[in-house]
This record gives C-alpha cells, sequence and structure tokens, in this order.
C-alpha cells in the first residue's frame, strides 16, 4: 500500500486523466474477459446438442466469394459444399436475423453484449462484481509494482556505477522484499481469472440450460454449432493500464532527472504506433469470416462423426463404410484447405506485424529514451564548483534513467503488442457474441412458439388457406385450451389441420373427441400423418389453425404418455429405464418398491433382465436389450406411470403377438385409454373407434363394428 500510494501521490496531477484512462481500461477488460466466457460457454451448449444438425450460421459465410472459388477447384468438394448446405437448409433467413448473422463492432454487438451482461451479472452486488473488484484491485496493484521494480532496478544500476555498497544492498533488499508481493498478485490475478471466467461460464450456461430444456426446445431447436474453441484469458485492462503508468512514469523520469521536454518522446512514439496500427488494420486479413468458416467445416466434421457412431450398426450390416469414410474425408479436406488458406494468409500478416512490432517500434523507443539525454540540459555541471565529482554524478543519474526506461520501455512494448493482439480478440468476441446471443434468441422465441424456417411456400391454394403467412414465415393461429375436467377428461381436436414443419398440409382439417375408455385405433398409408397427430397432441408441432383441447397436466406431467417404435434407453440402470422419466426420488415418494419394479417387468414378460441384473447397475441398455426387449420396456414404463391415454406409435411392432396381446389386455385392465397406430390386424379387437386415413389429406372417424375385431 505504501508503493501505491506514493506512485498515486506522484502522478496525482494527472488523475483526470488518469481516471478516464483507467475507466476506458476498466471497460476494455471486462468485454475482454467475457470472451473467453461466451467461447467456451458457446462449447457447453454444443455438447448439449450432440445431434445437433445444424450450424447457427448464413449462407454469407459459407459462399464468401474466395471460399467458393477454392472449392470449386475441386468437384468433390462441391458436392459435399452441396450437401453441407441441406444439413444447413433450416437457417434462419429473413432480414432481421441476417442483421444478426454478421458479426462485427456495431451497436448490434452491444446490444447483444449487454443482454448477456446482464444475464451473467444479474445484480450490482454479487459473487461476479466482487471478483471483479477484486481482480482490477490486483491488476492496479500489479502495474505500481511493476513500476517501482523498474525504478528499484534503475537504483541498483546508479549504486553500483557509482560504487556505494551500503545503498546497493538497501535497495537490492527492497527489491527482495518486492519479490513476494509481486509473485503474489501474479498468481492471483490469474486465479482470479480463471474463477471469474467460470462464474460468468456457470451463469450463461445455466441460464442457456434452462431456455433450452423449457417447453421441449431441446426438440424444437435443432440448429446449435460446434464452432466455438478455446479461449485465452489475457486481458485488456492490463495492458491499457500498464501503457498508461508506464508513460506516466516515464515522463516524469526525463523530466526530473535530465529537464527535457517531455512530450517529444511520446508525442513521437504515439505517431508511429498509430500509424502502424492504421496500415495493419488496413492490411489485415479477414480473420473473422475465416475463422467462423473454419468452424463451420469443423461442425460439420463433427456431425458426420456423430452420424457414424450413432448408425454404427446399420452402416456396418450394409457394409456401408466406403460411403462413409468418403464423406469422412472429403470433409476433412475441406477443413484442411481452409486451414492452409488461413495459414498462408497469416504467413505474410504475421511478417508485417512483426516487422513493425520489433523493428519500428523498438527503433521508436530508442529514439524515445535516448532523446531527454541527448536533448537534456547540462547546466548543472558548469555551474557546479566539483566538476568531476559532478560528472560521476550525472553519469550515474544517466545510467539509471537509460535502465529504468529500458525496463519501462521494454513493459510498454509488452504492452502495446497485448493491446493490437486484444483489438483481434475483440472482433472475434463480436463474432461469439453474436453466436451465443443469436442462440439465445432462437431458444426464447422457441419457447414461445415462434418458429423461423426456410418454407416451400410455392405449395399453392391449399396451403395458402389453411396456413396464414406473414412475411413468408407460417404463423400457428390455433390454440392449445388445457382443460381441468379429470373426471370427463377428452381430448378434442376442432379444425385442427396436420401441417408438417415444412409447412406441407398433410390433412386439412381435423375433429375429432376422444373421452376416457374410447381405444382408438389409427390406420392409413405410410405418410399419411398417424405420427403427426401424435405430434400435435403432445405439443411438439404448432397448430396452425382450429383448436385442441386437452387434460391439463398434473404437476407438470403429461396426462398422455408417448411410446415410440423406436424406444428410447436412457443413461442409467434398470430402475432408472423403467421409471423414466421418473428419478429414484419420486418414485420412493410415490411409495414404489422393488417388489412393485419386479412386478411392471413380468407384465411386459421381462422378469429375466430383472434375475440377469440387479436393478441398481448402471448399463448401456441400448445395446444390452435386443430391439423387442427395448419396446417391452418402453411399455413397462407406461404400467409404471399410468397415464390417462397412452399414445402407442408402433411400438409393439418386434414384440411377439401373444405378448403384446398380453400387454394391451393388461393396459385397458389398468384403465388406460389406448390411442394405437399399428398395421398389425391382432390389436383391432383391443379398440372401440377408429381413425382411418386416406393418405390424400382425407380421413374417418368412426366406432368399430364387432365384426371388423375379427379382421384377418
Ligand atoms: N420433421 C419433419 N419435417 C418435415 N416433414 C415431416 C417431418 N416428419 C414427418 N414429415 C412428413 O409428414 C408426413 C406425415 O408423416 P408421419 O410421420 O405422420 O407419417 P405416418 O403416417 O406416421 O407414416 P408411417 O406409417 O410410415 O409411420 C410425411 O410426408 C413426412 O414426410
Amino acid at each position: 500500500m505504501a508503493v501505491l500510494s506514493k506512485y498515486v501521490d506522484r502522478i496525482d496531477n494527472k488523475t483526470t486523466i488518469s481516471q478516464a484512462l483507467v475507466g476506458a481500461a476498466v471497460g476494455a477488460w471486462t468485454i475482454k474477459l467475457f470472451y473467453s466466457v461466451l467461447n467456451k460457454s458457446g462449447n457447453d451448449m454444443c455438447c448439449v446438442a450432440s445431434e445437433g444438425k445444424m450450424q447457427l450460421t448464413n449462407d454469407h459465410n459459407i459462399e464468401s466469394p474466395d471460399i467458393l472459388t477454392m472449392n470449386r477447384v475441386n468437384d468433390e468438394d462441391f458436392t459435399l459444399a452441396e450437401a453441407e448446405k441441406l444439413v444447413l437448409e433450416k437457417q434462419l433467413k429473413n432480414k432481421s436475423d441476417r442483421d444478426l448473422l454478421q458479426p462485427g463492432l456495431n451497436n448490434e454487438f452491444v446490444k447483444q453484449l449487454v443482454k448477456l451482461l446482464k444475464v451473467m451479472i444479474p445484480k450490482a452486488l454479487c459473487y461476479e462484481t466482487g471478483l471483479l473488484a477484486v481482480h482490477t484491485l490486483c491488476l492496479i496493484s500489479r502495474t505500481f509494482l511493476s513500476i517501482y521494480v523498474a525504478a528499484l532496478e534503475g537504483a541498483i544500476v546508479k549504486y553500483i556505477v557509482r560504487k556505494d555498497l551500503r545503498q546497493f544492498t538497501i535497495v537490492l533488499f527492497k527489491w527482495f522484499g518486492i519479490a513476494i508481493p509481486a509473485t503474489f498478485i501474479n498468481s492471483m490475478i490469474r486465479f482470479l481469472e480463471s474463477k471469474l471466467s467460470l462464474a460468468f461460464r456457470t451463469r450463461l450456461v445455466r441460464h442457456a440450460y434452462r431456455l433450452y430444456f423449457k417447453n421441449q426446445n431441446y426438440y424444437r431447436v435443432s440448429n446449435l454449432d460446434g464452432r466455438i474453441e478455446n479461449a485465452d484469458h489475457r486481458s485488456l485492462t492490463k495492458p491499457c493500464f500498464d501503457l498508461m503508468l508506464i508513460g506516466l512514469a516515464l515522463m516524469r523520469s526525463s523530466q526530473r532527472r535530465l529537464q527535457s521536454n517531455i512530450l517529444l518522446g511520446p508525442a513521437l512514439s504515439i505517431i508511429v504506433i498509430g500509424l502502424t496500427a492504421h496500415i495493419m488494420r488496413v492490411l489485415s486479413p479477414k480473420f473473422g469470416q475465416l475463422v467462423s468458416e473454419e468452424a463451420n467445416r469443423y461442425g460439420y466434421l463433427r456431425h458426420i462423426h456423430s452420424r457414424i457412431i450413432t448408425n454404427a450398426e446399420e452402416i456396418a450390416f450394409y457394409g456401408g463404410h466406403k460411403v462413409e469414410l468418403q464423406q469422412l474425408r472429403q470433409a476433412y479436406n475441406r477443413l484442411v484447405n481452409q486451414m492452409n488458406y488461413i495459414f498462408t494468409q497469416k504467413l505474410w500478416f504475421i511478417m508485417l506485424e512483426q516487422f513493425f512490432m520489433k523493428y519500428v517500434w523498438s527503433g521508436t523507443g530508442m529514439v524515445m529514451v535516448s532523446l531527454p539525454i541527448l536533448m537534456g540540459s547540462n547546466k548543472r555541471s558548469y555551474q557546479n564548483v566539483d566538476v568531476s565529482a559532478d560528472m560521476d554524478s550525472s553519469v550515474s543519474e544517466r545510467t539509471q534513467y537509460l535502465t529504468t526506461a529500458r525496463n519501462l520501455l521494454i513493459s510498454a512494448a509488452d504492452a502495446i503488442e497485448r493491446l493490437m493482439t486484444s483489438y483481434k480478440e475483440i472482433v472475434a468476441l463480436a463474432g461469439y457474441t453474436y453466436r451465443v446471443a443469436g442462440m439465445l434468441k432462437v431458444f426464447e422465441e422457441t419457447a414461445q412458439g415462434i418458429y423461423n424456417k426456410t418454407t416451400t411456400v410455392e405449395g399453392g391454394k391449399e396451403q395458402r388457406s389453411v396456413i396464414e403467412f406473414i412475411n413468408d414465415q407460417p404463423v400457428a393461429k390455433g390454440r392449445i385450451v388445457y382443460s381441468d375436467n379429470y373426471e370427463n377428461a377428452c381430448i378434442l381436436l376442432r379444425s385442427v389441420p396436420v401441417v408438417t414443419p415444412n409447412c406441407d398440409v398433410v390433412v386439412t382439417s381435423l375433429n375429432l373427441c376422444i373421452k376416457p375408455g374410447m381405444h382408438l385405433l389409427i390406420t392409413g398409408p405410410n405418410g399419411c400423418g398417424k405420427s403427426s397427430l401424435f405430434r400435435i397432441l403432445s405439443g411438439l408441432w404448432p397448430i396452425y389453425a382450429g383448436e385442441l383441447h386437452i387434460p391439463r397436466p398434473i404437476e407438470d406431467k403429461p396426462c398422455m404418455f408417448y411410446i415410440p417404435q423406436r424406444p428410447y434407453m436412457s443413461i442409467g440402470s434398470l430402475c432408472d429405464q423403467i421409471i423414466y422419466p421418473d428419478t429414484r426420488e419420486s418414485m420412493l415418494n410415490k411409495g414404489i418398491n422393488e417388489n412393485d419394479l419386479r412386478n411392471i417387468l413380468k407384465m411386459v414378460s421381462l422378469e429375466h433382465i430383472a434375475q440377469r441384473d440387479s436393478f441398481y447397475v448402471v448399463r448401456d441398455w441400448k445395446d444390452i436389450l435386443s430391439g423387442g426387449e427395448k419396446q417391452r420396456m418402453a411399455v413397462a414404463r407406461l404400467f409404471y406411470h399410468k397415464p390417462m391415454y397412452a399414445l402407442l406409435d408402433e411400438c409393439t411392432s418386434a414384440v411377439s403377438v401373444d405378448v403384446e396381446s398380453s400387454i394391451y389386455e393388461t393396459a385397458k385392465n389398468m384403465g388406460i385409454t389406448l390411442l394405437t397406430i399399428t398395421h398389425r390386424p391382432t390389436l383391432w379387437k383391443f379398440h372401440t373407434h377408429l381413425l382411418e386415413f386416406d393418405g390424400q389429406g382425407g380421413w374417418s372417424f368412426r366406432p368399430m363394428e364387432l365384426s371388423e375385431h375379427q379382421r384377418p
């Protein structure tokens, strides 16, 4: 603190300038720190969407002229670019989003950053602001310490030249003494940076996770990307602050010791640095765009990899390794091409950068340091009686000045170099901010049912008569009404069209009323909209017109339970599979024990699994269970949850007919109303009503005849 106050005293008359500079520096540093946080948060969200099919990017990135020229050199690459475009087809294309997708240092960037800042720092007084304050204090102390150390080193050289052993020893001890707080502060800065970065990241990721799992967003949004790389943790404040104080210290030292013009040197350096920085800015390649394209290609490579992992068995059965290998190679080659292009661009730019930073700036530094000596006043020498003593003293003074100035200049050069690199990072920050902010915006909108998707609107009159379009985007005008009448909790569809996410109208208008106990069989040719009806009932697809009345979910649990044809096995134990999506805690709260689970397994003829394995050993059930066993496990979930309605989408297609019949019998006995999609005539007898789609948009809904139960 003594050191601090000493230096504060010395630069007291420059307080206003310092305050302004410190303010600017702290602001810039804060921005810099978020850069790494945003970068990492983006990465985390990419992990959430491991199956992410889309990249939040735009055509301009993919088709920048240079890149396209390169692509066309190679036909294979071009074909792949086309394939990649298919994957990226779901991009957001309206004008506002196009603006959003153009990262840059503009107003939009500031707005997005402020929005994210509010997430990362929710209150003026919180853990994060505390960390920020301590970190800033450490940075300031470190700069003061650096200046003090430079002065001490100057003094050490001075006393060596003067052969003053006593003073030399005292200063040397001071120098060692200062090393302890200096090293601690250095280490503390890194520690606080990591803590702060993690704290911001945690806030941002939690916010993003919350949004991602809100209102089935994880289904609605499939456009997450995998392009974010690790950030470095350097900061901007430090160089700004260093430059300011070092500059002041140099000016003060040259004026006090050598009584020279204090403005000439700094003025010269400012002109040279400003000029070279401007040249570098003009000549710099567009690294932001280049790196963004690289990230696109990297993301696509990851996408291909994850597809192969997910479909390994199917590919192996088909023997499709040649095709897959070719695709993987092409994707990798495109990434390598882009990286090579960036390396070449960097070769020339780094040469220019090094020339300016290492030679032009060093030369200017030498001129700056020597100016006060060469142009300084020597009056004192002639006025003094003891000329030789005075000469000695003036030589040692100049040596001290040169040593201190040299140390300070080295620090200043380092600070300027860091500032230059930081500029590039700020540009990259704009890119990351746009991506994270864009992702959160999409999350928020899809959660509210606002979708933005490329659609083929030339579909014609029928499409236009069913769906309303505003700015070429379909508007979901239908309503979901939740009923609280659990006694007679029916599912009612009033003039609801079945429309795919591509805005293809599968069924123009559907009117149905399904009451408890009305077991409904749904049939029709492939692609007629059977599963789509379930998607609408479950709220996965928007309703473009009409009304859907469904019972209100009890404690966030829908009264309908959907079982797909391809059952999903979660990570966990056998118990976790049966109770999914319940947790073990909620299972115990419901008073369900191991015996009950055993009974449930018996109902689906899976008791042998429980005998083979403990209920609580975690296994990869996706691979352990056969296709039919997985389907039966999914039905076990139905018996565990006992919902009001079961939406069964060919969920027993791989189960033997006798087990299937017993499952249906049990479900009905439990009081579950069945809505079944099936092509198996053996299941007709378990149903009371029939919904038949004709595949042309038409449908019929009627009670089933008894004779129909015996259908072959
Ligand atoms: N995610 C999607 N995006 C765009 N179109 C889709 C999507 N899912 C389904 N479709 C289209 O919607 C139509 C109805 O599909 P749906 O899955 O409801 O058929 P289905 O009657 O269940 O057929 P199947 O008996 O073969 O299962 C099909 O033409 C299909 O191509």
